[in-house]
């Protein structure tokens, strides 16, 4: 379960995030979307502790991400890029990341396998291509075996055989129980994909709930985020 709470973030004088509230639960996929600049990156980076916010929480199973002793177990993130180093190989970054975490070689060759990067595991990240690269970073989120994901623009730089094993993975993910958030700016995706959704937009959180009920009246998810954002043809 994500929880998060009235969060604030100030930038020097600008306020990117405005009481930020909204939650993400067990056995779904929660789609955050908003446009450009909206504020979906600077909210996950408060949900991992990458940054602090001025006022308001974001708790992973009721604690910040940041207290557990072992977060990979808690929660797998995939933000930009991979993670890993230039001139690592693949199986060597994962090893390594598994090792600081308590977890096995076997875990490493099993993510591997379930990204699709078996045959590449050998190879250095910095040769990688855009897809392959997330690839790994989501291997690198799966080590744990977490019970919470959040991912950002998972699908960027995927192929369509990518995308769909994506589409496939996210959403058996949720039916084993797990909680799912991921930022997109993609509709047509998030429409097959997400069972809620919240929308920010400039800072604040302007819908949210069940897939149905964010499009409502809508005749699309696109149609009720380019209302709800005002942003018929502003950031496209
Ligand atoms: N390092 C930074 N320094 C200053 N301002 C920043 C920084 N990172 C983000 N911002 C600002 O915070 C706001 C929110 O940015 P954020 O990256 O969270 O948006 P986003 O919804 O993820 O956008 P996108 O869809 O373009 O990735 C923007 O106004 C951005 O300019």
């Amino acid at each position: 379960m994500i929880s998060i709470d009235g969060l604030t973030r100030v930038r020097g004088r600008t306020r990117i995030l405005h009481e930020v509230t909204f939650s993400a639960r067990p056995g779904r996929v929660t789609g955050f979307l908003g446009p450009n600049g909206a504020g979906k990156t600077s909210t996950l980076r408060l949900l991992l502790g990458l940054d602090r916010p001025q006022v308001g929480t974001a708790l992973i199973d009721g604690r910040p991400y940041a207290a557990w002793d072992r977060p990979l177990i808690v929660a797998g993130a995939l933000l930009d890029g991979s993670g890993a180093h230039r001139s690592r190989t693949a199986r060597a970054h994962l090893r390594w990341v598994a090792a600081s975490n308590g977890l096995s070689r076997a875990r490493v060759d099993q993510v591997l396998e379930i990204v699709g990067l078996t045959a590449d595991a050998g190879r250095r990240a910095g040769k990688f291509s855009l897809g392959m690269s997330r690839r790994l970073g989501l291997a690198t989120a799966l080590l744990g075996d977490p019970r919470v994901l959040i991912l950002d623009e998972p699908i960027n730089g995927l192929d369509p055989a990518g995308i769909r094993w994506m589409r496939t993975f996210l959403r058996d993910s949720a039916a084993q129980g797990r909680t799912v958030l991921l930022s997109s700016h993609l509709m047509g995706e998030l429409a097959e994909t997400a069972d809620d959704v919240v929308i920010i937009d400039g800072g604040r959180v302007v819908a949210g709930g069940t897939l149905a009920e964010v499009v409502a009246r809508h005749p699309t998810l696109e149609d009720a985020f380019l209302a709800y954002t005002a942003g018929e043809g502003s950031s496209w």
